[in-house]
């Protein structure tokens, strides 16, 4: 199942400098392994914004959810998410 989510950061002015650093790292290192794992199919930062768009692939709406919430930066994020089906028109195949 294929779901494009929108994921705006707001960290608080007055975090931390060493906290805020610490919590992108993890959220890096978290974020290149479900890319690894096909989970996380596409990042795509939104110009002028600290926010990216985002295609998840996964079994069920239960593990989207799951994985946004274990998200470092989950606390900081407003999610928006659109669940994706294939394009009668698409020349990808492999779109599902
Ligand atoms: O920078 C962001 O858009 C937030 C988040 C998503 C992936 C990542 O490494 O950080």
């Amino acid at each position: 199942m294929l779901f494009h989510v929108k994921m705006t950061v707001n960290l608080p002015v007055d975090m931390n400098p060493e906290r805020a650093a610490g919590l992108k790292a993890e959220e890096k290192a978290l974020a290149q392994r479900l890319q690894q794992e096909g989970k996380w199919r596409h990042l795509w930062r939104i110009a002028g914004l600290y926010a990216n768009y985002s295609v998840f692939d996964v079994d069920s709406v239960q593990e989207l959810h799951d994985l946004l919430m274990q998200l470092p930066l989950y606390p900081y994020m407003t999610i928006e998410v659109n669940a994706l089906c294939r394009h009668p028109s698409s020349i990808h195949e492999d779109d599902r």
